[in-house]
């Protein structure tokens, strides 16, 4: 692996996939586990389980991310770290069994001004070969808030609206975040440490994790049926916690797949779409 550098630079690395991390994923889940010996490919969004950076201890921030020698880089100090969305480009099998490069650099900075306060959006390429070819081409939104922005709060007392047929639910508990922490190498505290969420970062609960969100909308969209899509753009609309359940659905329309994440009071925390290239 090269050595991570500062934001403008390709970080770069190697390995040699191994079937591990894909059946962890799928006990953690309880979702099928494709053949991966001879099958074609792990299912999309599964690479976010290989290639992970593994920061020294001592590079880590107070929120448990790394403040230096990583890409992206915080844009200043106490700047509160969330994943808002993204676009993922399946262009080709991503096997087990064989070696594959991941290349990550910055691509974007830009400020926005939110309902929330100020933002700044980072835009985060990441492109893995394997064979010589690109097979996965992703966008990474990740976005920072000044410590003093205003959070949501969460709603209370509102009905249950119960799963319907169809819908693909999961039960968010506390080891079910740390579980997948600890899968994608992610030491970023609001997903564990209760004490922190609450009284430094103002959260009412434990932050359900993005990439497990965006997973849940693709896996959604697997149990449904509608294969073959290979790219999704998705956003991260509002923050679920540790108490809200994740209920996420698909549905094949004419020229894409639709999909979202809901809380168990019916409240919308993801988007998405997925689509084939040739559709
Ligand atoms: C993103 C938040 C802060 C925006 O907050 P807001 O409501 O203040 O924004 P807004 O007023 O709706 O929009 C302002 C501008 O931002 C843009 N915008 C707005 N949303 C997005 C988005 N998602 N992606 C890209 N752009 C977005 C939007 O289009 C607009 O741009 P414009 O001025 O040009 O029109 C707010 O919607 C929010 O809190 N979303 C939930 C985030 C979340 O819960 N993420 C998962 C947990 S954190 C995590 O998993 C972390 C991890 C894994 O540990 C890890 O660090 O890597």
């Amino acid at each position: 692996m090269s050595h991570p550098g500062p934001s403008g630079e390709v970080v770069q690395r190697t390995e040699l996939l191994l079937p591990g991390p894909a059946k962890a994923l799928g006990a953690l889940l309880d979702v099928p586990v494709p053949d991966l010996d001879r099958g074609e490919g792990l299912p999309l969004l599964w690479h976010w389980f290989y290639l992970l950076d593994h920061p020294a201890q001592a590079d880590l921030g107070p929120d448990g991310h790394p403040v230096r020698h990583c890409v992206p880089a915080p844009p200043g100090p106490d700047r509160r770290r969330m994943w808002a969305g993204g676009q993922v480009r399946a262009r080709g099998a991503l096997r087990c069994g064989e070696r594959a490069t991941r290349r990550t650099r910055v691509r974007s900075v830009q400020e926005k001004q939110g309902r929330s306060g100020p933002l700044t959006f980072v835009a985060v390429e990441h492109l893995i070969e394997q064979g010589g070819h690109v097979v996965v081409e992703e966008r990474q939104d990740i976005v920072y808030r000044p410590a003093s922005s205003a959070n949501p709060t969460a709603p209370e007392g509102a009905p249950i609206v119960p799963a319907a047929d169809g819908d693909w639910a999961l039960d968010v508990s506390p080891t079910l975040l740390f579980r997948f922490s600890a899968l994608t190498y992610n030491a970023h505290r609001i997903h564990y440490d209760r004490d922190y969420a609450r009284d430094v970062e103002g959260y009412p609960g434990l932050l359900t994790h993005g990439p497990l969100q965006a997973l849940a909308m693709a896996e959604a969209a697997r149990a449904a049926g509608c294969g073959g899509d290979q790219v999704l753009d998705y956003r991260l609309v509002s923050p679920l916690f540790d108490h809200q359940g994740l209920i996420a659905r698909a549905e094949e329309g004419s020229g894409e797949t639709a999909t979202a994440v809901r809380d168990i009071h019916g409240r919308r925390t993801a988007t998405g779409t997925l689509r084939s290239e040739g559709r």
